[in-house]
């Protein structure tokens, strides 16, 4: 459950990200956030995994005030969120293999555990065949799954996809939503923000939709709603 009571967020140069938002999310939605660029759509999601702090107001995650854990508490706090982006973010030397690992060694994983839980959801995201390649030798869509086995390795309760499909093609991109809803499926909650039009009034869902960092739309099995 994630719960954000009356938040406002100031950039330090002075810029609002956010104006005042409100908004309950419970365990195992599917919520799409829409809206122009600048709308306050990323700065949402960072709220959210401690990316950023808000100015004012109280953000719940599982009960617990994101907005008060001091700075060594943020790193297990993150065990339970997973996060992709419109850019993939793979290190690039490293291979499909290790660009996993790598989140589960961070947490101290013993080595067989850790290459049964690699190939599980190698496998999960259909790229068995793929673990020694580098990011350079993947298609963009190869990529993204990388990324999307990396963010959800540790089974967390949360993931939160910055536009996942903004760098690929249609057909790629329905492959990913794919995958997101069959996460989705086994109870994770996922937070996408995205300015696809098709895939919001295609696969439909929950969509919040925001304005000059305020929530203008909520609805459940909502519509995309602008002409872009
Ligand atoms: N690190 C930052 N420092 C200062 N201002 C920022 C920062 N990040 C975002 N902003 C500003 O906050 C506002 C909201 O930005 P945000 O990135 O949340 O919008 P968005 O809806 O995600 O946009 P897009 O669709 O282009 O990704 C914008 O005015 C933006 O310029």
């Amino acid at each position: 459950m994630i719960e954000m009571q009356d938040i406002y967020m100031t950039y330090p140069n002075g810029v609002v990200g956010l104006n005042g938002i409100s908004v309950n999310i419970k365990q195992g939605e599917f919520v799409y956030i829409v809206g122009h660029s600048g709308a306050g759509k990323s700065t949402f999601t960072k709220l959210m995994f401690r990316e950023e702090i808000p100015t004012k107001g109280k953000i719940l995650v599982n009960d617990q005030d994101v907005t008060k854990l001091k700075w060594k508490e943020v790193p297990y706090f993150r065990r339970n969120i997973g996060v992709v982006y419109q850019d993939f973010r793979l290190l690039p030397k490293l291979t499909v293999y290790e660009n996993i690992a790598f989140a589960l060694e961070v947490i101290e994983e013993n080595p067989k555990s850790i290459r049964k839980k690699v190939m599980n959801v190698l496998d999960q995201v259909g790229l068995k065949n793929k673990a020694r390649f580098i990011p350079d030798e993947l298609s963009g869509g190869e990529q993204q799954r990388v990324a999307i086995a990396r963010a959800i390795v540790n089974h967390p309760g949360i993931l939160i996809a910055d536009e996942p499909t903004g760098n690929l093609d249609p057909n790629t991109s329905w492959e990913i939503m794919h995958i997101l809803e069959d996460i989705n499926a086994s109870g994770t909650t996922i937070i996408m923000a995205t300015h696809s039009k098709e895939i919001v009034n295609t696969i439909k869902k929950r969509v919040i939709a925001m304005e000059d960092g305020v929530i203008v739309r909520d609805e459940h099995r909502g519509e995309y709603g602008y002409e872009i």
